[in-house]
């Protein structure tokens, strides 16, 4: 990872953390005692959970239990909303991005976000996926190279490469989707969060985005709010189950699934509430 400050090492706890003690896949980000408050309003409980490297983590639980809230504090972008008080350590390979030192832009880049509804830039295709890269210094060559590699790998590239000149604003919402992927791994991130990406899609191109997930998560770690459950059942290795800003439970997807350890888990999942 590149230095976002110099990096400290911090001593996880070992109690109140994900329940996933056995796991041995290296943690790509991890959060300590994550607290977030809006005001008066704590959002955020206490949660502590790890994402793994190369895997999917599905955040689930009912409409204001706090999901997007918690993807939003991985890449600070809750600092935008005034009023948001977040505290506890959030950890990327040993480094607090909470640290006031952090450098935000380089922090973005290297944890990049896609949100339910797609938006890409009112530009061409082509310029959206270079957009951002430039201003980092990419030669003309390398530009094109970077397009048709990211749109190859959102499977984006046969059905646009004779128009990447035109306005991104003319594809399809699903294909609208894919190219904000696309933007977002031009980035060479190495986690990507996605907030409900496929909400606003109909069945055939959230079909794709789901594909898409899957392969992606060869080369990056990622993790997606969703309130499909047949969605997270599918794509994700890993679900964290949120209630009223609490993480409940946090466990491998197949077995949180069939055999939750708890009530409240197996409640919602069975569409007792929620
Ligand atoms: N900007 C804000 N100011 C004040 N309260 C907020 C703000 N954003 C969210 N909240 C509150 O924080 C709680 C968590 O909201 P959040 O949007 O994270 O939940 P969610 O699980 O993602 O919900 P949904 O599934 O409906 O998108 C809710 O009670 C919500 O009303």
């Amino acid at each position: 990872m590149e230095k976002l400050i110099t990096p400290f090492r911090f001593q996880p706890k070992t109690d109140g953390r994900s329940l996933l003690t056995d796991e041995t896949r290296p943690i790509q980000l991890e959060t300590l005692d994550l607290d977030v408050y809006y005001g008066e309003k704590h959002a955020i409980k206490q949660v502590n959970l790890p994402l793994y490297q190369n895997t999917v983590t599905a955040l689930i639980g009912p409409s204001g239990c706090g999901k997007s809230t918690f993807l939003r504090c991985l890449n600070r972008m809750n600092d935008m909303i005034p009023g948001t008080r977040v505290m506890g350590k959030i950890l990327v390979e040993g480094v607090n991005i909470n640290d006031s030192r952090i450098n935000v832009t380089q922090l973005r880049r290297q944890i990049g976000m896609v949100f339910q509804r797609p938006n890409p830039f009112a530009k061409s295709i082509y310029e959206n996926i270079v957009f951002a890269p430039r201003l980092y210094g990419i030669s003309k060559k390398e530009q094109e190279k970077l397009v048709e590699e990211s749109l190859r790998k959102t499977g984006l590239w046969d059905e646009v490469k004779d128009r990447l000149h035109t306005s991104a604003l003319a594809l399809s919402g699903g294909q609208q989707q894919r190219l904000c992927i696309a933007r977002a791994i031009a980035m060479k991130p190495k986690i990507i969060l996605l907030d409900e990406p496929a909400s606003a899609l109909d069945p055939v191109s959230t079909g794709k985005i789901e594909e898409l997930v899957q392969e992606l998560k060869n080369e990056f770690t990622i993790a997606i709010v969703t309130h499909n459950m047949q969605q997270a059942a599918r794509i994700s290795d890993y679900t964290a189950y949120f209630y009223m800003g609490e993480l409940i439970e946090h466990d491998r997807t197949d077995v949180l699934f069939v055999n939750p350890r708890k009530k409240e888990t197996e409640d919602y999942l069975t569409g007792r509430f929620g």
